[in-house]
């Protein structure tokens, strides 16, 4: 029969349970983070099956099987290990011997559980997946329902939605749910690119680099990544969402519209992308416009990543640098900054209501 003193015990049905009844923990909350994802190593087979995933998602490359596929399989992914391979290499974490995105999603991972184990104690389990490679979404899925999480709050780690990757998130995860025998209740949650305490991290984390510069840059370029223009057309509110986060991020610093330039970067095949695009922009103002002191920051990015750290501050830095500018500084994604989890944990919070004693 049923232990009433064991720690794990049925939770819907203690009085009449057989004695082979499953085990069944006692019931949380699951708070699962997610970020995109990033490959296991910097070898080729590691770089061609993290991209294979990848650009294999419908919600990144839309274009029809039949043409794509082909392409992808006997064209792009014979060339493209190699160079975003040797890409990953040169920012790689080579002590943890991971990506600087799996290191900082870690981390944020660790601290928004002690802040919510603050606040709710065992009634929350917090953890991270990852929407292409590991840890999959699925396996967290399933350790969550086997700890006992009957309630679980997705939270794709992106402040705009873009169908590339909040919604394919919350498609993966939805995918999760369809498996588990026992499906918990789901909530996603929503964007936060008008939050106003990230907004307010962001912020600090501008006010925080100007204080340690001998002479403040004359543009700060808010560097977002790009999606094809077309997704824009089609309904994608990505564009308006990074804009939005300018506007409000300029209005919180008190600057003018001359001081602070919306970019995007990353352009990936042929077609036409949002533009302008950070390459080009940051050439066109040390050339056209004799600029030669600028910042950049990353407020798409929740964590420091190859875009970030390899793109920007490598080649963005050189095409600034090729075209006449002396002064490049590149200002880290908000990454787990006091400010950030802050932040975060509001997010997580407002979407806990009823779910949770606050
Ligand atoms: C092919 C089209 C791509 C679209 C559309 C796209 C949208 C998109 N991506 C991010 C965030 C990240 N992208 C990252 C890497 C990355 N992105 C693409 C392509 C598209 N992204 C590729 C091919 C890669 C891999 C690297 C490379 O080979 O160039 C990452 C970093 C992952 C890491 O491990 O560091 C992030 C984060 C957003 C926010 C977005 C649309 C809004
Ligand atoms: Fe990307
Ligand atoms: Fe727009």
């Amino acid at each position: 029969m049923f232990d009433a003193k064991s720690e794990v015990r049925p939770a819907t049905c203690p009085v009449h349970a057989p004695a082979d009844h499953p085990a069944i923990e006692p019931a949380r909350v699951g708070i699962l983070l997610a970020n995109l994802g990033t490959p296991d190593g910097t070898d080729y087979w590691s770089m061609r099956r993290y991209l294979n995933e990848f650009l294999s998602d419908k919600r990144v490359v839309d274009y029809s099987a039949w043409i794509w596929q082909p392409l992808l399989q006997l064209v792009i992914l014979s060339k493209r290990p190699f160079t975003s391979g040797a890409a990953y290499r040169s920012i790689w974490n080579t002590e943890a011997d991971e990506s600087p995105l799996l290191t900082i999603t870690k981390e944020q991972t660790a601290a928004i559980k002690e802040e919510m184990h603050k606040r709710y104690g065992d009634r929350v389990r917090v953890d991270f997946c990852m929407r292409y490679g590991n840890p999959s979404t699925k396996s967290k899925v399933r350790e969550m329902t086997e700890a006992g999480c009957q309630k679980i709050l997705f939270f794709p780690l992106y402040p705009h939605y873009a169908g590339a990757t909040s919604a394919t998130a919350n498609d993966q995860f939805f995918r999760a749910l369809m498996q588990e025998k026992w499906q918990p209740i789901a909530r996603v949650v929503e964007p936060y690119y008008e939050d106003p305490a990230y907004i307010d991290a962001l912020a600090q984390s501008i006010e925080t680099a100007y204080a340690k510069m001998d002479k403040k840059p004359e543009k700060l370029i808010c560097s977002y990544h790009g999606v094809p223009e077309r997704y824009l057309r089609e309904g994608d509110p990505y564009h308006c969402q990074c804009q939005k986060t300018t506007r409000l991020l300029k209005e919180r610093l008190g600057w003018d519209d001359t001081q602070i330039v919306t970019t995007f970067q990353s352009r990936f095949g042929p077609e036409e992308w949002l533009k302008p695009y950070t390459v080009k922009e940051v050439a066109r103002l040390a050339e056209e416009e004799g600029v030669k002191n600028i910042a950049v920051c990353a407020p798409a990015f929740s964590a420091d990543c190859i875009e970030t750290l390899e793109e920007i501050n490598e080649e963005i830095k050189e095409s600034f640098e090729e075209a006449g500018g002396e002064h490049f500084t590149y200002i880290p994604c908000l990454n787990a900054d006091a400010a950030h989890i802050h932040a975060l944990s509001g997010v997580i919070d407002r979407n806990l209501t009823g779910w949770i004693d606050q």
